[in-house]
């Protein structure tokens, strides 16, 4: 982002930056890790690093057919390590020559040999190349391998799996028009979320590729005859969690001899929490039910025992594709096109600061924050709309429909601010403490938690141009702070993290920063202190910030809870019932109206300029110049294709009008505002 920036420089006359804002850049500059050197420039994006791209096997890739062997390529010592660790000696060593030797190849979607039709879909959806674990996933899985594939948050993995199993159905006419009784092909995923998301991408691609294939997805407890109803047909591709499909089997609503008899393909996606939502006894259970020649395919971010542990139970010699893994150094945790910052204060100065680095414009949109907890959620989403700031909340507490509504809102660009309580590691934790089922029932029982246990926010959902992740609270371990951010700088895009860090909560900062390789000695930073907020920035929102916090009572958040609730249970009704018929209309209920019950002060929504300090109106300009030079998309690389898109995608079309309406109800909900 920095050369981009870079190059903006050039045409900035207009904007007006002055020397100060050049050193202000160059501050930046200085102040990032070496590794976040990152570029709008397509050429030097995270994934044409030859370094990024592995690929790890028995047998040798040497052994495979072109043009996949070129793809298969181990660039340095550190990868050979990882295999080392994984598999046997004797193996790698043989293959190490080889390995060496060749040479490294990006190749395209047409090479690793997909369907045209796939292709084609493909580039409707602006999507040209392969990320690495695409090119090194897909041939492996066209050939019928098992696959277990980690890879970095955001690096396509999706996609790396379910190209290949579409090809598979629209080739294999025995697949596809074989008159089974069970689907053929099964994606089990460990939440709600992700189950619609995974859905959605399945039945565009089938849309887009114009094939009779039918794709359906199920979770939590359906009734008999919803589960009668979905599988009726049956459906090629179930989209479901292991749960839901062991409900199906025990129900008889999925014959177990029907399964043995269809199922060809079976896929794991985010294995890694599989295990830690509580899906273990399901999927030892399901695992009788999987017939011994159906292909089974393992998705992850990280790898961790419960990941050694699924392979073990439901793969076949697989072969173990991995991206730079979690381990030895920061550029291999997170991707390298986010940049990390972070911001020292108090707990009671928390809102303080997220006031000022939102309300001065100091960071880009569209932002996602995390909270560690409900209440919280709410003391900033009502601390906010007192100064102008409309944001949603998203929490395990809220109704399916309108959770999974809130996320196609915010990823269609109905509103760029989005609370997220973030619990999935509480979740965890409440797994691995307590001594027995039934202490832990009596403690969920006594917490009187209505919380959906399918819920995970932040695991695996593709929120779309999210530019900024804020940790309003820190996650309480650093694979928890690795996911966070890897909401940021998917695909090719890039972003930011900015953590706001009381010093209660050092302990784990440390944690974290030592986890992604943060070495003093060697002058190595992950993380830089956010470099565009001046103390005299703070300290003049201060007083004002502080007069709104005190309004912000218990009282206040519990009633806005309760009423949020209440709204989106309302809303959870007619959303059912509309999106069962209109699946796109998105703008039908506004999930970021106010919910304080005294109207926002106007005089808070507007900053006035004797307030902000020239530095930080001149790094605010900086933030406004480089959105503008992004382009609101944040996807500079796609060029002209973007605007082709836009057309085209309902999506796009949708939150074009979008925006239109969001200034009108703002307009109604806080005034118009004033020109200046
Ligand atoms: N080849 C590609 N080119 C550009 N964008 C891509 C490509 N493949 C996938 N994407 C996009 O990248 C984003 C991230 O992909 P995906 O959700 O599959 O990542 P992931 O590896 O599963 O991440 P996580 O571990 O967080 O679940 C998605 O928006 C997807 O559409």
């Amino acid at each position: 982002m920095l050369k981009g920036l870079g190059h903006t420089n050039k045409k900035d006359d207009g904007v007006g930056l002055d020397a100060t804002a050049y050193q202000l850049i160059n501050r930046l500059k200085d102040m990032l890790p070496k590794s976040s050197d990152v570029s709008a420039d397509t050429s030097t994006n995270a994934y044409t690093s030859k370094e990024d791209i592995i690929g790890l096997k028995s047998p040798p890739p040497s052994k495979l057919k072109p043009p996949y062997s070129t793809a298969v390529t181990f660039t340095s010592d550190h990868h050979l390590r990882q295999l080392l660790k994984m598999s046997n000696t004797d193996e790698i060593d043989d293959n190490k020559q080889n390995l060496e030797q060749e040479d490294v190849q990006e190749l395209s979607f047409e090479q690793l040999g997909l369907d045209p039709r796939l292709i084609r879909a493909l580039t409707k959806k602006n999507i040209d190349k392969p990320t690495p674990i695409q090119q090194t996933g897909i041939p492996f899985i066209l050939e019928g391998k098992d696959v277990v594939a980690r890879a970095k948050t955001g690096s396509g993995k999706t996609f790396a799996y379910l190209l290949p199993m579409l090809q598979k159905l629209l080739l294999d006419d025995n697949l596809a028009s074989l008159k089974t009784l069970a689907p053929v092909a099964m994606i089990l995923v460990p939440s709600r979320e992700l189950c619609q998301q995974v859905y959605s991408e399945v039945l565009s691609l089938i849309e887009l590729c114009r094939v009779q294939l039918k794709v359906v997805q199920l979770t939590g407890e359906p009734s008999f005859s919803e589960m009668a109803t979905a599988l009726a047909g049956p459906p090629h591709i179930f989209v479901s969690t292991p749960a839901c499909v062991q409900r199906c089997l025990s129900t008889g609503v999925l014959q177990p001899k029907s399964v043995q008899e269809s199922l060809s393909i079976l896929i794991l996606d985010e294995a890694d929490l599989l295990f830690t939502y509580g899906y273990e006894k399901n999927l030892k259970d399901l695992k009788a039910h999987i017939p011994k020649r159906c292909q089974c395919l393992l998705m992850s971010a990280t790898s961790s025992e419960d990941v050694d542990n699924l392979k073990k139970l439901y793969l076949h010699n697989p072969y173990i594709l991995t991206l730079p893994e979690v381990g030895d150094a920061k550029d291999e945790i997170v991707p390298k096109n986010v940049q990390q910052f972070w911001i020292q204060c108090s707990e009671r100065d928390k809102l303080l600061h997220i006031l000022a680095i939102l309300k001065l414009d100091l960071v880009q949109k569209k932002v996602l924050v995390f909270t560690n907890t409900i209440d919280t959620s709410f003391t900033l989403k009502l601390f906010l709309e007192q100064f102008g700031i409309k944001s949603a909340v998203l929490n395990a507490e809220l109704p399916v429909n309108s959770r999974l509504h809130i996320l196609e809102g915010f990823n269609a660009g109905l509103f760029d601010y989005l609370i997220a309580t973030d619990d999935s590691e509480l979740k965890e934790k409440e797994q691995t403490d307590g001594d027995t089922q039934v202490e832990k029932k009596k403690s969920k029982k006594h917490k009187k938690r209505k919380l959906d246990s399918e819920f995970g926010v932040v695991r695996g959902i593709d929120f779309k141009n999210v530019y900024t992740v804020i940790n309003f609270d820190m996650p309480i371990s650093a694979a928890g702070y690795v996911h966070r951010i890897g909401r940021t700088g998917r695909a090719y895009n890039t972003g930011q993290s900015v953590s706001i860090v009381s010093p209660e909560e050092m302990e784990v900062f440390e944690e974290i920063k030592l986890f992604l390789g943060e070495n003093k000695d060697q002058d190595v930073t992950c993380i830089a202190p956010f470099p565009l907020l001046e103390k005299n920035a703070v300290e003049f929102l201060r007083y004002r910030a502080e007069d709104v916090a005190r309004s912000v009572t218990k009282i206040a958040v519990k009633e806005a809870r309760a009423q949020d609730l209440r709204n989106e249970i309302l809303n959870s009704d007619k959303l059912k019932a509309h999106f069962q018929e209109n699946p796109r209309d998105l703008d039908l209920l506004k999930h970021d109206k106010l919910l304080s019950k005294k109207a926002p002060a106007p005089h808070l929504r507007d900053v006035p300029e004797y307030l902000v300090d020239p530095t930080t109106q001149q790094a605010s300009k900086f933030v406004k110049l480089t959105r503008a030079a992004m382009g609101r998309n944040n996807n500079s690389h796609k060029g002209h294709k973007a605007r082709v898109k836009k057309a085209g995608d309902p999506l796009k079309t949708f939150s074009a009008d979008a925006k239109k309406q969001k200034r009108k109800a703002n307009d109604k909900e806080f005034g118009p505002k004033k020109k200046k």
